[in-house]
């Protein structure tokens, strides 16, 4: 295990294998101590080709640069859980646990973050249906999106594989079994170019302070940066994470809290504006990435693990479904849902 300088560790799952080996424990091992230590890790050699995570890059640049009129052909339909489809700049006000209509009223109104996304999910998803664009406007499109998720949830399942290894009270199928459906969720991420005084001014921001709501997220960002990360010691203070070519970014979403009884961490995390560099003029980079969210199936209970709760150590979050829980949240993230969750 290597440090990277913001404290975030590199994870090499080089020699990991079929998880059975002498190698495989000891990278279960760094990497669970990386989750339960700060709740995110660069993971490198994950078997995820290169080529495959350039050339979803290059179908989300061909998608956000079509006409505003066609990407609105697959609007992301008006309530929040139903996270599929297009949301044009302004729609989505990331928020943490703030779930009073009124408040979140209020958030949105200091200005929307300013991205423009489009979601997916596995087309079997019990929870909401895919919405695409019609095949004409970007031939091979939903294919390239389709193959992508499938590269995902390889990823997913060898990675929580690792997980449960170095884990404590967790069986080593643990996670299989709670992973059976593969609700997940692959979102393309564009963050327009912006005069950087719109930025300095706190009149917007690119994503604002949340933690993911599922089991965990892998983060595949290009090279303009700007994701930071709440420091573990300093609570409040955020450190960067900049990109590091052929890495993908894990991190530890609200279920793993959850079941850990908050062992590990399902960090504060934000977007802001890149590092700024000489050559810059008034404009921002703009910045694409792609989140890859990783879901246990929607009917299944999260509750704390036999051996992370007793009469020193209670239990800190009451059981829900993970559909439910993903819903609560989702409502809180759409301007207009019209839906109130409760905490
Ligand atoms: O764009 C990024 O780097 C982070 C996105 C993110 O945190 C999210 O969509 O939950
Ligand atoms: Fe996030």
């Amino acid at each position: 295990m290597t440090i990277q300088e913001a404290g975030i560790p590199i994870i090499d799952f080089d020699g990991f294998g079929d998880g059975t080996g002498e190698r495989a424990k000891q990278i279960s091992e760094d990497f669970y101590a990386a989750c339960r230590d700060i709740g995110f890790a660069y993971l490198v050699n994950t078997g995820v080709p290169q080529d495959e995570v350039d050339a979803m890059f290059s179908w989300s640049k061909k998608f956000f640069e079509l006409p505003y009129e066609v990407k609105m052909t697959a609007p992301h339909p008006p309530r929040g859980d139903q996270h599929r489809g297009y949301s044009g700049v302004g729609v989505e006000q990331v928020s943490q646990m703030v779930f009073d209509e009124a408040r979140l009223h209020e958030l949105r109104g200091k200005g929307a973050d300013f991205k423009e996304s489009f979601d997916m999910g596995s087309d079997h998803s019990p929870r909401c249906q895919n919405v695409w664009i019609e095949e004409h406007y970007l031939p091979g499109f939903r294919a390239g999106c389709e193959h992508f998720m499938s590269i995902g949830r390889a990823l997913q399942m060898k990675v929580l594989h690792a997980l449960a290894l170095g884990m404590p009270h967790v069986p080593t199928d643990f996670f299989d079994r709670y992973h059976t459906d593969g609700d997940n969720q692959l979102r393309l991420l564009h963050y327009p170019s912006a005069p950087w005084s719109v930025f300095e001014s706190g009149e917007k921001g690119r994503i604002g302070a949340h933690t993911d709501f599922s089991t965990c997220t892998f983060l595949f960002q290009d090279d303009v940066g700007g994701l930071e990360v709440e420091s573990p010691s300093h609570p409040g203070i955020f450190i960067p994470a900049p990109p590091i070519k052929g890495a993908v970014v894990f991190n530890i979403g609200d279920f793993l809290m959850r079941w850990s009884n908050d062992e590990l961490h399902s960090t504060l995390h934000r977007v802001r504006a890149p590092p700024r560099r000489p050559e810059d003029e008034e404009m921002t980079r703009e910045r694409f990435s792609i989140p890859y969210f990783c879901s246990a199936n929607a009917d299944m209970t999260i509750d704390a693990l036999p051996g992370t709760f007793g009469p020193e150590n209670p239990k800190k979050y009451a059981p829900i479904t993970a559909g439910e829980y993903v819903n609560m949240r989702l409502n809180a993230t759409y301007v207009g849902s019209g839906i109130n969750g409760s905490a």
